[in-house]
């Protein structure tokens, strides 16, 4: 597993990292999320023991990274796909680090084959597409067969069908008992392959939970009715102190009850229903809920610069001062 305890970072005045607690497990997939700025690159850089942390320690397995033996049999790493070395061959990056943490070299053809690069193996990783480098850079992370992996924005240029395979990689290397830690700015892919979050804002610690909970007590949900009886819908709701919203196009809403105890409600009542349907919020609309205090960079909505007024709520300050206002 890892752990972090207390973990800081300063550059100069600014906080990257603000005293992170956390432990990432074993056998699970744990997404790590936060706007842009939030400190997850810096949060990954102390982990590897690229960074020194300003206060707090980081324990891979129990140790620091610098006192790991061979590290990359520990821990696997896919942090930024470019960085490599362009003029090598794909099979002599792979073959580089494999000698220099005493990994056999059958493993390096067995990696190649895994990301599906090994018809490439010889031809320079400086030619590579955004794609091919994300692949290199995650059989990087695979060469030492690690307990732990973790990546940073792995889906980063990566075609439908490579993103899907990635999130079958990450997994399955979960099921096999392995400790698989993923950053991504994609929530509708994170919400298919993650099982826990651990989500951060403006370096702080927002939320270290699972995927379930954390929709649950980031959102709303509810559940949508429709009827063609639907004034009598509306009193047998109410005799029975449910409150139902108007939702447009003849459906209603209902907080707080559940689709079981409304569909029951109904039938009791002997009124038709064409829709008793349970909705919950996407992972994307929990997690802008929860860190919407704590977005840094915001957008300008008015990129023809023709100074008409936001045409919906969730603007940034940025209009009203360039307004003068
Ligand atoms: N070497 C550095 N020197 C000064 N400030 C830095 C340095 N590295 C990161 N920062 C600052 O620390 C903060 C956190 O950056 P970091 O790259 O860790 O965020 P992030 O969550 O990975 O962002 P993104 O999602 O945009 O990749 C940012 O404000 C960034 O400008």
């Amino acid at each position: 597993m890892i752990e972090l305890e207390g973990l800081t970072k300063r550059y100069g005045e600014k906080v990257a990292v603000n005293n992170l607690t956390f432990t990432v497990h074993p056998g699970i997939v744990t997404g790590f999320l936060g706007p842009n700025g939030a400190g997850k690159s810096t949060t990954m850089r102390m982990m590897l023991g690229l960074d020194n942390p300003s206060a707090g320690v980081v324990r891979v397995d129990g140790k620091h990274y610098s006192q790991l033996k061979d590290p990359l049999t520990y821990i696997g790493a896919l942090l930024d796909a470019k960085a490599m070395h362009g003029g090598r061959s794909a099979f002599n990056h792979l073959l580089c680090l494999a000698q220099s943490n005493g990994i056999p070299r059958g493993r390096v053809d067995e990696v190649l084959d895994t990301v599906g690069l090994t018809a490439v193996a010889k031809k320079k990783a400086k030619g590579f597409s955004l794609g091919m480098g994300q692949r290199l850079g995650i059989a990087g992370a695979l060469l030492g067969d690690p307990e732990i992996l973790m990546f940073d924005e792995p889906v980063n240029g990566l075609d439908p069908e490579g993103i899907h395979w990635i999130r079958n990689l990450m997994k399955s290397l979960a099921a096999q008992g392995r400790t698989v830690f993923v950053s991504s700015h994609l929530m509708s892919e994170m919400a298919l392959t993650a099982d826990h979050l651990v989500v951060i804002g403006q370096g702080r610690l927002l939320a270290d939970m699972t995927m379930s909970d954390f929709i649950r007590q980031n959102s709303r949900s509810y559940v949508r009715l429709r009827s063609p009886q639907r004034e009598r819908l509306l009193d047998v709701l109410h005799e029975a102190g449910i409150t139902a919203v108007e939702a447009g196009n003849g459906t209603l809403e209902v907080d707080g009850t559940s689709a079981e105890q409304l569909g029951e409600l109904a039938a009791g009542h002997q009124l038709v229903l064409h829709e008793l349907s349970p909705q919950q919020a996407s992972l994307e609309e929990a997690f802008m809920q929860l860190t919407a205090e704590s977005v840094e960079y915001h957008a300008h909505s008015d990129p023809a610069g023709t100074g008409a007024p936001p045409p919906t709520e969730g603007w940034g300050d940025g209009w009203q001062q360039r307004k003068g206002a």
